[in-house]
């Protein structure tokens, strides 16, 4: 990583953003909501993407749906923090399809996110909701993929995307070279915004798309984890954005999810796993590590103990990535042995259960890991192997961080607590 090619940030007093976002609209801690609403209809959305809304039997928009829903289909910015899980993805695929005039050979939505994976996914997202909009192009590009393909697909008018998701890498390299034009573009939205900006080579890479876009376009951005110290660099892509903000730490907890710890030494980490996996039960789950060869190493065991497992990790060539990742989603294999590519985002419906085997490097890595297992409300257990004095700290820093008691997991623990019916 370098620094020389960063814009110069320069010092911004930070906003107050005690609950009183700058322009008054909207408080996550539901003090106070501009557009009170309670369906989906209320949005006056168009009946293309109601009719699809009800075939993904979406009944009620979620807190974060109506908070930020009404104000970004008007095309205003948007920086937005919410708990996982709770659809904020929604927010910004209705509010682009919703505003899209799609123009033959013009790129005018450009999503970026940090990994492939949740480009795909991003991308599903698109089609599922605009299956309706049969004029709506959208497309993916992504490193690790033949380049040429991408651009063959974006130099070709019928097949040009009018929506393009993707990672910062490859399309700023397809913006460097011409073949993604970029003067058509219109709404900007970063997901996991808070990774992409403090990463400083994705920092650099979204700077450099950013700065080939029109001036006046709508900017969004959204992650779980937004700190202060981020929040004025998000700021300096927007225009009087409506910002919505957990500033309460508390609040990102997702209350159907019981987490704990486990204490134990590193020999004895392989037993207790396989004890947890035969002993609990699991839809699926996801088994966080924090390397590459630890993940095959763990999978190559779990295998051998005939559980039906997997690994994911970016030593994996990126169509066998996206094999396995279409696999665990489509519930062909149960458990997923994972680095922390798959920690943000990543929105696999039947995961229930989520261990981190090695203990995760901060508190937002453990929330966002964590998250993976109770999407949308559902019931969800997290534990975490506690091994070494540095882990021990990051439990510390969990539990004050979010206001948690993580407890030591007990003997037993009953499935009705983490296993919605
Ligand atoms: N209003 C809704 N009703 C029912 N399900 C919904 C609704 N909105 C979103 N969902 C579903 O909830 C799940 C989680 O949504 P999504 O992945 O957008 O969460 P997120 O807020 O982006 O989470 P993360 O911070 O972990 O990325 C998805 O499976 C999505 O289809």
């Amino acid at each position: 990583m370098d620094n020389e090619d960063l814009i110069d940030y320069e010092e911004e007093v930070p906003t107050t953003t005690t609950g009183a976002p700058s322009n008054g609209a909207a408080a996550t801690d539901g003090s106070y909501v501009g557009i009170h609403s309670t369906g989906f209809r209320d949005f006056l959305l168009k009946p293309e993407l109601l009719r699809a809304i009800s075939d993904l039997g979406f009944e009620h928009p979620s807190e974060v749906q109506q908070e930020c829903i009404p104000q970004s289909i008007l095309g205003m910015d948007v920086v937005c923090q919410a708990k996982s899980g709770m659809g904020k993805t929604a927010v910004f695929v209705l509010a682009t399809l919703q505003q899209i005039e799609p123009v033959d050979g013009e790129t005018s939505v450009i999503i970026l996110c940090h990994t492939r994976e949740l480009a795909f996914q991003i991308r599903n997202e698109y089609a599922r909701f605009s299956k309706y909009m049969p004029e709506v192009r959208t497309s993916v590009f992504y490193g690790g993929t033949p380049v040429a393909q991408d651009q063959a697909i974006l130099k070709d008018k019928t097949k040009c995307p009018h929506i393009v998701v993707g990672t910062p890498g490859r399309m700023n390299a397809l913006v460097r070279d011409k073949a993604l034009k970029t003067s058509g573009v219109k709404h900007f939205v970063l997901d996991e915004c808070d990774k992409m900006l403090e990463q400083i080579d994705m920092r650099r890479d979204v700077q450099e798309i950013f700065r080939t876009t029109p001036h006046h376009k709508q900017v969004m951005m959204f992650s779980a984890t937004l700190s202060k110290e981020v929040r004025p660099t998000c700021k300096k892509f927007m225009s009087n954005p409506l910002e919505i903000y957990v500033d309460d730490e508390t609040k990102l907890t997702l209350h159907g999810l019981q987490q704990h710890f486990v204490r134990l030494t590193e020999t004895e980490k392989n037993r207790k796993l396989n004890d947890l996996l035969d002993s609990l039960e699991f839809n699926q789950v996801i088994i966080f590590v924090k390397s590459v060869g630890r993940a095959n190493e763990l999978n190559k065991l779990l295998q051998e103990c005939n559980f039906p497992s997997i690994c994911i990790h970016g030593g994996l060539p990126q169509e066998e990535r996206i094999k396995r990742y279409t696999a665990f989603k489509a519930f062909e294999k149960r458990i997923l042995v994972a680095t922390d590519i798959f920690g943000r985002g990543i929105d696999v419906e039947r995961v229930n259960v989520s261990i981190s085997y090695d203990c995760p490097a901060d508190a937002d890595s453990y929330l966002h890991r964590a998250g993976r297992a109770g999407r949308f409300g559902t019931k969800g257990l997290s534990i975490i192997f506690v091994s070494s004095d540095g882990d021990e700290e990051v439990l510390k820093s969990i539990q004050s961080r979010f206001e948690i008691a993580v407890p030591e997991l007990p003997e037993s623990i009953s499935a009705d607590s983490y296993m919605t019916t």
